[in-house]
């Protein structure tokens, strides 16, 4: 079966540093698969090359059979790449339903329902609500989106990423800033969402990585180090060393 995603030998310099080092990667299709690696390894480049946020030096990027590397990143959200980032891009001064409706739209025009990109108001606010409700904001529905808690921010861009029916669902340290209750429900909605898309989830908290990963793919500057099942990577020497191991992320 063709992966779902695939990279081949994708390289991004800054000037004289090489963020991401010819990185081999295979992503199949239904996996959740962890991206770890200390700070600096290069795994918010290496998502940002996969959604077109940034473009590579030299490599490939291929989605689906199709190579993609050329696309602008709306371009890939219509083929199915959705995605949230470490800074949040929720816009602060629209209301939380106003603000995943957006997502909801694009999902719309684009067909992904069927209906030819024509829809209800609606099917507007189904879409809108549906998405609340899988992160558990339902009830912040007319808040400004500035307004919610640093955490909660982090969940409406989820639910922004969930409204346009991603085939592949990328993650950039989804549990920072929130609470222990808030990462257990955390946990269960994307082993929810994995049932329907693949998920490529950056993460530092190392128990929501074992408690979700299929698999690890373990960055350390900028190249792959490792790959493999959580149980393979928890016993891996060299990551233990690189990462683990590190008083920092003990
Ligand atoms: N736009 C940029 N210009 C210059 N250097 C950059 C840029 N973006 C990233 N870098 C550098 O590339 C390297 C990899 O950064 P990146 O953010 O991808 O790492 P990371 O593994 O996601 O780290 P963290 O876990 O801290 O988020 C770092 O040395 C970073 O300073």
């Amino acid at each position: 079966m063709t992966p779902l995603l695939v990279t081949r030998g994708l390289t991004r310099r800054f000037g004289g540093l090489t963020a991401v080092d010819h990185v081999d990667f295979e992503l199949p299709a239904g996996q959740i698969r962890a991206v770890i690696g200390p700070n600096g390894a290069g795994k918010t480049t290496f998502v940002s090359l996969v959604c077109g946020r940034i473009m590579p030096t030299c490599g490939e990027v291929v989605f689906d059979g199709e190579n993609i590397t050329a696309l602008p990143a709306h371009e890939r959200v219509r083929r199915g790449i959705a995605y949230t980032f470490q800074i949040t891009s929720v816009f602060p001064n629209l209301t939380v339903f106003d603000n995943v409706a957006l997502s909801v739209q694009r999902s719309l025009i684009d067909g992904k329902t069927g209906g030819g990109g024509r829809f209800s108001g609606k099917e507007l606010s189904r879409g809108v609500e549906e998405a609340l409700a899988r992160v558990h904001l339902s009830d912040r529905t007319d808040m400004p989106a500035g307004k919610l808690a640093y955490g909660h921010q982090r969940l409406l861009e989820v639910a922004m990423g969930l409204a346009l029916k991603p085939r592949l669902l990328i993650l950039d340290e989804p549990t920072q800033g929130l609470s222990d209750a808030e990462i257990e429900s955390f946990i269960a909605l994307v082993k929810e969402i994995a049932r329907d898309a693949t998920v490529l989830l950056i993460e530092h908290n190392m128990p929501v990585v074992m408690a979700l990963a299929d698999r690890i793919t373990v960055m350390s500057t900028g190249a792959v180090l490792a790959e493999g099942t959580p149980d393979e990577i928890r016993a891996d020497p060299h990551v233990q060393h690189a990462y683990l191991g590190s008083p920092e992320d003990a």
